[in-house]
């Protein structure tokens, strides 16, 4: 994709509370990590990002309380990053009642994108890879692993969701569906991650 490119893209990050929505955000539009400090969203969250990609973000809360909230923004999105921690277990298991809840309430052909969250955090890993590459290929959505921290493919994320939107917007019907590793030969500093189904 021609970075020059300048595209708009309505996105919404959702998952449980502390796998680190707004942390992403923050690197993505900041370049920077605010390491210990959590502050939980409350409600939501919105950011404009100026890259060469014209991102209006909604970082939601994940607490549960917040979720009617949430609800409201599925509708206007056209990319939607489900998060996970690969250190919580449970937050990786209520992924699929996340997916539930895109198909309930987002557009049929929201970009959808699993993330699994904190790949810096290998001594605390309780997520293999494998297992967040698995659930991918079932709901058939592309998955990466990012770290909010090192910053390690969190670009890579908005610029694959960006392509995928322009290829539809170009309405590309025999294009295969975008691959990520067209990325990772000019990312080398990025780590490997799948490519899209
Ligand atoms: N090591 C590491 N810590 C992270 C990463 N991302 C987030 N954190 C930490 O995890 C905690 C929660 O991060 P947040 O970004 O606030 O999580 P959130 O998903 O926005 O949480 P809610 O707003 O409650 O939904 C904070 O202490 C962050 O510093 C990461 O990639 N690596
Ligand atoms: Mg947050």
């Amino acid at each position: 994709m021609n970075v020059t490119d300048i595209l708009t893209l309505q996105t919404i990050l959702v998952g449980d509370s502390g796998v680190g929505k707004t942390s992403l955000l923050v690197q993505f539009d900041q370049g920077k990590f605010i390491p210990g400090s959590f502050s939980a969203t409350v409600g939501i969250g919105f950011t404009v990002s100026h890259h060469w990609l014209y991102c209006s973000i909604w970082d939601t809360a994940g607490q549960e309380r917040f979720r009617s909230v949430t609800h409201a923004y599925y509708r206007d999105a056209q990319a939607l990053l489900l998060l996970y921690d690969i250190t919580s277990k449970s937050s990786f298991d209520n992924t699929r009642a996340w997916l539930t809840e895109i198909h309930e309430y987002a557009q049929n052909d929201v970009v959808i994108m699993l993330l699994g969250n904190k790949s810096d955090m290998i001594s605390s890993r309780m997520v293999r890879r494998d297992e967040g590459e698995r659930l991918a290929r079932e709901y058939g959505v592309p998955f990466m692993e990012t770290s909010a921290k090192t910053g390690v493919n969190v670009d890579l994320v908005f610029k694959a969701v960006a392509k995928e939107l322009k290829h539809r917007a170009a309405q590309l019907p025999n294009e295969p569906k975008f691959h990520i590793h067209e990325f990772i030969q000019t990312q080398k500093k990025e780590s490997s991650c799948c490519s899209f189904l």
